[in-house]
């Protein structure tokens, strides 16, 4: 595990030159979710895939912004999913991105992830380690260095309500009113890696993108981008479903499958769980 840490490290300081240096327009590709993909999506994949290649525990990879699984090592143990450039969109307004790793044992799927990373190119470069407890390292004189662990406080303040609020079901609607009404306040910037940062440094509250008309299996990728903040966020004391249950009981029948999320102290994710039980 010590040596895939240090490959996402590597993989960092380099996606951070390519955020400040790179060309933030589109490619003329599309990934398999139908995005179109910003050249910066694309050669932020290709880093990280160049220097996981050359790791010799990691048996397989698979990234969002590409079709199929790719093996690296027969013989090695780690399956890696991961979002190379989460929230690319917002590079041409300096608004914080990040990268998303999720990491499998025997087959990609919820119940097989071991441990999660995370990265945030933001003011600072952070990253956070999920294995049994959540650690949170800071990029200083090129070094990542160890600064805290993070734990969710049972209740937090903020609300980051995610989707095209204009397809939002009447009872999800009432309930982001409700939690606004209730004295919460919008932190929302459209990136999930600085919003879900956000959250878990300031002691809890709640994201949410939900299941809406425009999109019945919400937008977020179970396996690049769903599982690997779910496990942090269970592993800082909060919790992660997708309405219903925990989504770290989803089963995956498609690498690319999306679903409804929603993170976040254990106070609002009860909130949610009672609305959606009554109504969904
Ligand atoms: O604009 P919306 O619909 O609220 O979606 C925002 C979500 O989409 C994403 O940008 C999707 O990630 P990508 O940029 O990797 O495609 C998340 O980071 C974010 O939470
Ligand atoms: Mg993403
Ligand atoms: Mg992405």
């Amino acid at each position: 595990m010590q040596e895939i840490i240090k490959a996402i490290e590597e993989s960092a300081k380099k996606i951070k030159v390519l955020i400040e240096t790179g060309d933030t327009g589109k490619s003329e590709f599309e990934n398999s979710t139908g995005d179109t993909q910003l050249k910066l999506d694309i050669e932020s994949d290709k880093i990280i895939e160049d220097i996981f290649a050359k790791i010799p525990t990691i048996k397989a990879i698979v990234s969002e912004e590409q079709d199929e699984i790719k093996k690296i090592n027969e013989n090695g143990k780690y399956l890696i999913a991961y979002d190379p450039l989460d929230g690319s969109s917002l590079v041409d307004v300096n608004l914080s991105v990040g990268s998303i790793f999720g990491i499998y044992e025997n087959e990609f799927n919820a119940k097989n992830i071991i441990a999660s990373i995370y990265v945030v190119f933001g003011p600072r470069v952070e990253m956070v380690v999920t294995t049994n407890e959540v650690k949170m390292y800071r990029l200083l004189n090129n070094e990542f260095k160890f600064i805290q662990n993070i734990k969710l406080n049972e209740k937090g303040k903020l609300n980051a309500p995610g989707s095209t609020q204009n397809c939002w079901t009447t009872f999800h609607k009432q309930l982001i009113d409700d939690i606004f009404n209730d004295g919460y306040r919008l932190r929302y910037s459209g990136g999930m890696v600085p919003d879900l940062h956000q959250i878990l440094l300031k002691g809890g509250g709640l994201f949410s993108y939900p299941a809406t008309s425009d999109r019945p299996k919400g937008k977020l990728r179970q396996l690049f981008e769903v599982f690997p903040f779910a496990l942090t966020f269970e592993k800082a004391g909060g919790k992660a479903i997708n309405g219903e249950k925990r989504v770290l009981e989803i089963s995956t029948t498609h690498i690319h499958d999306t679903t409804a999320c929603f993170f976040g102290s254990n106070t609002e994710i009860n909130r949610v769980l009672e609305v959606y039980s009554k109504n969904a």
